[in-house]
Parts: structure tokens; sequence; C-alpha cells
């Protein structure tokens, strides 16, 4: 982990956010507090409300009045501020991009520095956004992808090209929904590879999910989400173990530790 800025704002700050559609409550009060540098898991079975939590950060949700979020010190940010700040790649956005008209993979990053999906006439390329586009596939390993269409890639080349994108900005943060989902074992130990050198050089990761085998050894800390609160919070050598995973899930959950990384089973 990168040391402390103790001047530097929090890269995230919620305060008492509360979610309702309907009658159901997505967020319950929620509060949470990230460090630049402090590469986070958010844990959280299904329906705990990870997803809310997501569409909380990226301003496709807000709180109810009283609620408060913000990013690096600014409640307010529109989307170009928020890309340069904090890249977002779930597995959602990259349905965007497996759709007609068919998207090249390096349009598809250049296209980053637009918030579009694909270059148009209007959208001026200078030579300096290029070469950020190549120097963010080549982090992401993806550059052999330049040329291919996005639809023809698999789901973790796909992955690797969106993160590329969301790196053009060079943000300070990444915030991963679920980055692993339809990967097979060997290309999520590939892809989980690739973040560990990107947390390593200096980008902190949020990395949102309900897998323990996907906890970096560079994350340190653990949020635990359930029923839309936080049920616990911090370090991961005191949370990441099988009473309190047991007690997020609900159900037995055996912890075993593999080196510097997590698997668990269910009885
Ligand atoms: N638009 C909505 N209207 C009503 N209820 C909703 C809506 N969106 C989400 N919910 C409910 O809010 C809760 C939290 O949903 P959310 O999608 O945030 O959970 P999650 O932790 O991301 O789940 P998963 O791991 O299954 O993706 C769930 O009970 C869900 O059914």
């Amino acid at each position: 982990m990168l040391p402390a800025d103790d001047t530097a704002p929090p890269l995230l700050t919620i305060r008492n956010a509360h979610v309702v559609r309907g009658q159901r409550v997505l967020l319950d009060g929620l509060s949470l507090t990230l460090n630049t540098g402090q590469h986070t898991a958010i844990l959280g079975p299904n329906g705990s409300g990870k997803s809310t939590l997501v569409k909380l950060i990226t301003r496709q949700l807000y709180p109810l009045a009283g609620g408060y979020v913000s990013l690096f010190g600014h409640a307010r940010w529109n989307v170009t501020d928020l890309r340069s700040l904090m890249g977002i790649v779930s597995s959602s956005i990259q349905l965007d991009f497996d759709a007609h008209p068919p998207l090249e993979v390096f349009d598809c990053v250049v296209s980053g520095f637009f918030a579009a999906r694909g270059l148009w006439k209007q959208h001026a390329v200078s030579d300096d956004m290029r070469a950020r586009s190549r120097e963010a596939l080549e982090q992401t390993g993806a550059s052999h992808l330049i040329g291919r269409d996005m639809s023809s890639l698999s789901t973790g080349e796909a992955r690797r090209v969106l993160i590329a994108r969301a790196l053009v900005h060079r943000p300070k943060a990444l915030l991963l929904d679920e980055p692993c989902a339809g990967l097979d074992p060997a290309a999520r130990r590939v892809f989980l590879e690739g973040l560990r050198r990107l947390a390593q050089g200096g980008t902190t990761l949020i990395l949102v999910t309900h897998h323990i085998e996907e906890i970096l050894p560079e994350i340190g800390h653990i949020v635990m989400l359930r029923d839309g609160r936080v049920l616990h919070e911090g370090d991961k050598s005191a949370l990441l173990d099988s009473a309190h995973l047991t007690e997020l899930f609900d159900m037995p959950v055996e912890v075993q530790p593999h080196g510097a990384w997590f698997g668990a089973s269910v009885d």
C-alpha cells in the first residue's frame, strides 16, 4: 500500500446514505470512508446492496436528503471529472461494447477520452491521446488485440480492453464491479495478476465482489455489506476468516488462506 497522505481528502466519503425504491430499502444509512492508496474489497452476498453502492458512487443514483457522497473531497462532479479521478469497469458496461455497430479495440480505448462508444467525426484525436491509449493497452497486456473487433473478443480480453479504456485518463482509482464475472479460472488469474500490477503502480483499487478468491494480496482493507449496511469494516487480517464470512453469508463458510490469497468452501 502507498503511504497515506494525511492532508489529502478521502478518495470516497459516504455518510448516512439511504436509497429506497418503492417499499424496498436498498441502502440503509450507509457510511463509508476510503482513502487513496487503501486498496479495498467490498464483499457482500447477493442483494446486499453492492450494485446500489456502485451506482451511488457513479452518480446513477442519489441518496435521500441527509445523505452525502464525495469523491476526493468533491460532492459535485460531472462525468468527465469523475472519469479522470476514478475509472469504472463492470460487466454491465462491457455489454455496451459488444453490440453493433462494430468497434475496433484501439478506437474503443481512444473513445474513452470522449466518454463515447466509438469515434465520430467531431472527435479530434490528438497524438497524445493515441500515445496514452497505447500505453494503457500495454499496461493491461492487451496491445496484441489492436485491430480486432470488440464483439470478437473473449470476455477476459474485452475486460482488459475496457480497463485500458478507463486508464487513459490516468485515474487515481479504479472501481471494479464484479470484474471476474464470466472469466474461467486461468483467465481470472491472469486478469488478477494484471490488477496487482496496477495496484503496485499506484492506482487505488476498489473491488466489489462476492468471491473472496478475487481478493488480491495488495488489498488490505475489507468492507462487508449486508442488508444495505456496513456489517464490518477493517483490516483483511482481522476480517477474512471463517467466523466473519459465516456471519456475512449467513451459512457455514470455511476460509482457507493459500499463501497471500484466500479460498472459501461452503459446508
Ligand atoms: N429498482 C429496484 N427496485 C426495487 N428493489 C431493488 C431495485 N434495485 C435493487 N433492488 C433490491 O435492492 C437490494 C440490493 O440490490 P443490489 O443490486 O444493490 O444488490 P447486490 O449486492 O449488488 O446483489 P448481487 O450480488 O445479486 O448483484 C436487493 O434486494 C434488490 O432486490
